[in-house]
């Protein structure tokens, strides 16, 4: 299938990052979120990502021009009607992908492949409440999107070769290296990273060590390019806790269950760099 327009829901740090790296490799983009000013900070964040690049010289003013011609900014969902393909990237939550893709089998067009970038929900779920399983897939990028090379591609139960296919060679298009994983949760990225994560929190919620030395100890000692609680908070504590959750309920094994001092930040609503505080502050955000 020939992907040429994009719809990306959810314009949070995933979602604007998607959308920029679809812009830059000259797709159509419609960025959707629920919040007119969620969608604006979305879009600044592409305009000023775009600004660095052409002051390193790696864009013409002419060019940012040109991608920026190619985003429509949307709250309505409806505009997801003439898209080829849709990516999900709204809050980690099962009943939110679920509303979402139950709402996108009404409004796109019938061949529309429906992709979600969960960290670590079941495809196979979030495709059963659409009537074309066939054409729902986990499209998992990392954070920063444009940045980091690997996507994570998950076939549901019911994933059509075709769907899978599409995404694969899409993702190389976009200049990403696919790398396929099957449908458990937390896929392989996130149930190898996230008890890794959950387990720093502990040493701090046990008194072993300030965040400051658990990051160090890390990046010092294991070659880690960013302390586990400097990439908790770039990553959201909520989406960590989400997916601690995911982890937990999904094995029924406690060697997952989420820190409480994890849950406690995010009771807080300290939820890391997005607000201006989680294990470490932030000035001017939040
Ligand atoms: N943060 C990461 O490092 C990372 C990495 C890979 C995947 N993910 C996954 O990407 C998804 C988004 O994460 P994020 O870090 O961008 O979160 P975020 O909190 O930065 O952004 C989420 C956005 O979704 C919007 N939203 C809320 N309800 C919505 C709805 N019903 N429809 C559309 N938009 C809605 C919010 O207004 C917000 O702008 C999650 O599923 C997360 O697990 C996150």
């Amino acid at each position: 299938m020939d992907i040429r327009k994009v719809t990306v829901l959810g314009a949070g740090q995933m979602g604007s990052g998607i959308a920029q790296t679809f812009l830059q490799s000259g797709f159509t983009v419609t960025l959707y979120d629920i919040d007119q000013e969620a969608v604006n900070r979305g879009f600044s964040a592409i305009g000023t990502a775009l600004t660095r690049l052409v002051n390193k010289g790696r864009m013409t003013e002419e060019q940012k021009s040109l991608v920026l011609q190619n985003i429509t900014l949307s709250t309505n969902l409806e505009n997801a009607s003439d898209s080829d393909l849709v990516i999900e990237a709204a809050p980690e939550k099962m009943e939110t992908k679920k509303t979402l893709f139950k709402a996108l089998e009404r409004i796109c067009m019938p061949q529309t492949i429906m992709a979600t970038n969960t960290s670590s929900l079941s495809i196979t779920e979030i495709a059963a409440v659409t009537n074309r399983p066939e054409q729902v897939i986990g499209m998992h990028f990392m954070n920063p999107v444009p940045v980091m090379p690997l996507v994570e591609i998950i076939r549901g139960l019911a994933t059509s070769d075709g769907t899978a296919d599409c995404i694969r060679t899409l993702a190389q298009a976009l200049g990403k290296t696919p790398v396929e994983v099957r449908d458990f949760p937390g896929f392989v990225s996130n149930r190898i990273l996230m008890p890794m994560i959950n387990e720093a929190i502990y040493t701090v919620y046990e008194g072993v060590a300030v965040p400051e030395a658990v990051d160090q100890v890390m990046k010092l000692g294991m070659n880690h390019p960013m302390g586990p609680l400097a990439l908790a908070d770039f990553i959201g504590l909520d989406t960590c806790l989400a997916i601690m959750e995911t982890l937990h309920q999904g094995f029924g094994d406690s060697k997952y269950r989420p820190c409480p001092l994890l849950r406690n930040y995010v009771k807080a609503g300290w939820l890391g760099r997005k607000t201006g505080r989680g294990f470490y502050i932030y000035e001017g955000r939040g």
